[in-house]
């Protein structure tokens, strides 16, 4: 299966890494930029033929125009026009799966040749180490078989989940932006553990440590059964004990209030994405 990957910044390059760690060969990659010298530091860095549109206005097309799934990896306000730009290059069954936000099937539908398969999803850079978090939305035109290629890409590098589009702007407060709630978190951990006198890379190193192994324990025991989010939380609180003060803390400050208003600010914001560009096409 050849891939093109357009636009080759954090999300597209994060997926590019998972496809390669999972045993996509480089040689089926090529992927496009916009400046010449991000697509020699990309190309050495993944190994793979990353053509810039510096150096050549139709690279978009030229990589399209090979590919069996073509990734668009450009900023919400510039798929349409990189749909436009590729529109006559893709051969009739490429499946073109746009990894941006707010950008609904139907911009991209009306702005790609009648009848183009189009996949919208929503990533999360995770996936660049095999532990990503995927939702899908196979457009119109789209048939079972192409939804599993793509499906069965990403799930190499993460779990994929086929959603209705409705759904897609709640899954992006989630695990589309989650990603940095939890990045957040460690950075603050850290901050505090410095506060404490601790050296700043022992700091860091317990709070990136914790924050991974607290999530691989989640999922292991969500995965099984076995135990949920709170409960995990309550076997760490030993009664009058330290995490009972900590998480007192939490609880005082407002930190469930303020996880729940910034998942919903993430989904009001791609809505209101979503409302702004259909003004402009
Ligand atoms: N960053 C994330 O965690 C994340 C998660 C989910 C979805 N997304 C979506 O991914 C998309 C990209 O976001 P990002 O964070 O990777 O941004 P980014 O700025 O890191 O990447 C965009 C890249 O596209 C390149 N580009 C722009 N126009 C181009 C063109 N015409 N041809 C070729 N290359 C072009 C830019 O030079 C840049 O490298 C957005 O639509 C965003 O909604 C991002
Ligand atoms: N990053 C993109 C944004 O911040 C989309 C979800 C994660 O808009």
């Amino acid at each position: 299966m050849r891939i093109a990957m357009l636009g080759l910044g954090s999300m597209n390059g994060a997926i590019l890494s998972g496809f390669l760690a999972s045993g996509v060969s480089a040689d089926d990659v090529v992927a496009t930029s916009r400046s010449a010298a991000s697509a020699r530091a990309r190309a050495a860095e993944h190994g793979v033929t990353v053509l810039a549109e510096e150096d050549d206005a139709e690279a978009n097309r030229r990589a399209a125009a090979e590919a069996d799934v073509v990734f668009l990896g450009v900023k919400p306000h510039g798929i349409v026009a990189l749909c436009t730009e590729i529109r006559d290059a893709l051969r009739p069954e490429a499946v073109v799966v746009s990894v941006a936000a707010a950008v609904d099937l139907q911009m991209m539908q009306d702005a790609l040749r009648a009848g183009q398969p189009v996949i919208r999803s929503m990533p999360n850079t995770p996936l660049s180490v095999g532990l990503g978090v995927v939702g899908l939305v196979p457009g119109a035109h789209v048939t079972a078989d192409q939804t599993d290629r793509v499906k069965g890409l990403l799930g190499a590098c993460g779990a994929v989940h086929v959603i209705d589009e409705a759904q897609i702007d709640a899954l992006t407060g989630i695990s589309g932006s989650g990603p940095a709630y939890a990045f957040h978190l460690a950075e603050h951990m850290a901050a505090a553990g410095v506060e404490l006198g601790l050296d700043p890379a022992l700091a860091a190193d317990l709070a990136a440590r914790t924050v991974q192994g607290a999530g691989t324990m989640l999922v292991e025991n969500h995965i099984s059964g076995a135990a949920d989010a709170a409960a995990l939380r309550r076997a760490v609180c030993s009664p009058n004990g330290t995490t009972e003060r900590a998480i007192g803390q939490l609880d005082s400050h407002g930190v469930p209030e303020a996880v729940v208003a910034a998942v919903k600010a993430s989904a009001d914001r791609a809505a209101e994405m979503t409302a702004q560009l259909r003004e402009q096409v």
